[in-house]
C-alpha cells in the first residue's frame, strides 16, 4: 500500500502522523510511505531521517492526497485537505466530528473511509489511541492553569503549591479518566490541593486506592460540582463520553459566580467543551476571560509539545497503521472490533452513532456499511 504524510495545517500543529521509525516499520512491511517536505521540521524530524527511513519526500500536500491509498495525520482534516480527499482513500486520523458538523459534511460528501483514533477501543474498555495524548493534555492543563494563575493572565494571582504560610490553590478536575488522572499527578506534585470530581464510582475508588489521602475524590452531582467549582482557584474539564459531545457540566451562571482571577482549563473541548462558557482556542491565542474568569480551551495542547507528542501517539497507532496497510481496511476492521469502532465514515455513510445522534445525521453501522 502507498501510505502518505502531509504536513499538518492547523494552527501551529506541529506534530506528524508517522515518525521516521514507523516510516521504516511500514516499509519493513513491504509498503511504500510518501512524506510531505519538511513535514517534521520543527520538532527537528528532517527530511533526511524520513529519506533514511525509506520514505520519498515530495513537494506538496496536493501530490500526498493524489496519489496515497491511505492519509495518516494527527489532526481532523482542515478545509483545504477535504478537497483533497478521494473517494475510497483511507484516512487515518483524529477527528472529533460531534461537535462538528461541517467536517462531518465534508467528510461523507468526500467519499472517503474516515477512522478516527479517538474512537477504537481496546478489550479493558479504554481508548488507546487517545490515551497517551489525553496523558500528556492532563499533564499540560496544570502548566497552563499555573501559568493562567498569574496576574498578567488576568488569573488571581497564585502559585499553585502556595510556600510555608501561605495556603496552596484548590485544583479541582471534572473527570478522573486519563486527563484528570495526569492533571490530578501533576497538581499534587506541585502541591496544590487537589478534588477530582467523576460520576464513576469505580473510577474514583480506582483513584483512592493509587493517591491515598493526597486526593480528595467526589461523587460528581449537581451540588457537587457547584460547591467545588465556586471554592476552585483551577477547573480542569476532563469529561468524556466516547464519540458524544461533551456534557456541559458547568454552566454560564455559575462561571459568574466562581472567583475573580480563577481559571477553567476545558481540555474536554475537543469534544465541544463541558462549561457553558468554553468555545475553542488555539495556541496563538490560548485564553479569554468571561466574568473575569480566565478560559483556556485549546483543542490540540498536545500540539505545544508536539515532539513528546508525535512519539507518544505513534507508539500506539503504528500497529493499526500496520494492520490496515497489511491487510486492506477491509479486512483490517473486519477482523478487529476494536479498531471498526474507530470507522467513523464509510463511502458516504456516517457509521458513528453518538454521532450520528448528536448531529441528526442517518446511521449506518460499520458492520453494515462493510458489508459483513
Ligand atoms: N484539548 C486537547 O488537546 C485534548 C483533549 N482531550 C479530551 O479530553 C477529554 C477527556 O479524555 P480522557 O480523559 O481520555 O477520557 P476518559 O474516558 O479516560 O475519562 C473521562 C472521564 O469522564 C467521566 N465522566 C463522563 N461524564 C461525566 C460527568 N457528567 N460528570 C463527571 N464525570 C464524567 C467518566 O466517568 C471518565 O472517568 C476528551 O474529550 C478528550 O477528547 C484529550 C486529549 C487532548
Ligand atoms: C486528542 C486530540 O484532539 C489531540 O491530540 O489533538
Ligand atoms: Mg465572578
Amino acid at each position: 500500500m502507498l501510505v502518505g504524510v502531509p504536513k499538518e495545517i492547523k494552527n501551529l500543529e506541529f506534530r506528524v502522523g508517522l515518525t521516521p521509525s514507523s516510516v521504516r516499520e511500514l516499509i519493513s512491511h513491504g509498503h511504500q510511505v510518501i512524506v510531505q517536505k519538511s513535514a517534521g521540521h520543527e520538532i527537528d524530524l528532517g527530511d533526511a531521517l524520513y529519506q533514511a527511513a525509506g520514505a520519498e519526500i515530495v513537494d506538496s500536500a496536493q501530490e500526498i492526497f493524489a496519489r496515497a491509498d491511505m492519509i495518516v495525520k494527527v489532526k481532523e482534516p482542515q478545509a483545504a485537505e477535504l478537497k483533497m480527499l478521494r473517494e475510497g482513500q483511507i484516512l487515518f486520523t483524529y477527528l472529533h466530528l460531534a461537535p462538528d458538523p461541517d467536517q462531518t459534511r465534508g467528510l461523507l460528501d468526500s467519499g472517503a473511509i474516515a477512522i478516527a483514533y479517538e474512537t477504537v477501543t481496546d478489550a479493558r474498555g479504554g481508548l488507546p489511541l487517545l490515551a497517551p495524548m489525553s496523558e500528556v493534555a492532563g499533564r499540560m492543563s496544570i502548566q497552563a492553569g499555573a501559568h493562567c494563575l498569574e496576574m498578567r493572565q488576568g488569573g488571581r494571582g497564585m502559585l499553585l503549591g502556595g510556600v510555608p504560610g501561605v495556603p496552596s490553590a484548590n485544583v479541582v478536575i471534572i473527570g478522573g479518566g486519563v486527563v484528570g488522572t495526569n492533571a490530578a499527578r501533576m497538581a499534587m506534585g506541585m502541591e496544590a490541593h487537589v478534588t477530582v470530581l467523576d460520576k464513576s464510582i469505580r473510577r474514583l475508588q480506582e483513584l483512592d486506592f493509587q493517591f491515598g489521602s493526597k486526593l480528595n475524590t467526589v461523587f460528581s452531582t449537581v451540588d457537587a460540582v457547584e460547591e467545588h467549582v465556586l471554592g476552585a482557584d483551577l477547573v480542569v474539564g476532563a469529561v468524556l463520553v466516547p464519540g458524544a459531545a461533551a456534557p456541559k457540566i458547568v454552566s454560564r451562571e455559575m462561571v459568574s459566580r466562581m472567583k475573580r482571577g480563577s481559571v477553567l482549563v476545558d481540555v474536554a473541548i475537543d469534544q465541544g467543551g463541558c462549561f457553558a462558557t468554553s468555545r475553542a482556542t488555539t495556541h496563538n491565542d490560548p485564553i479569554y476571560l468571561v466574568d473575569d474568569v480566565v478560559h483556556y480551551c485549546v483543542a490540540n495542547m498536545p500540539g505545544g509539545v508536539a515532539r513528546t507528542s508525535t512519539f507518544a501517539l505513534n507508539n500506539v497507532t503504528l500497529p493499526f497503521a500496520l494492520a490496515l496497510a497489511d491487510k486492506g481496511y477491509k479486512k483490517a476492521l473486519s477482523d478487529d472490533p476494536h479498531l471498526r469502532n474507530g470507522l467513523n465514515v464509510h463511502r458516504g455513510h456516517l457509521t458513528y452513532e453518538a454521532v450520528a445522534q448528536d448531529l441528526g445525521v442517518d446511521y449506518v453501522s460499520a458492520e453494515k456499511a462493510l458489508g459483513a
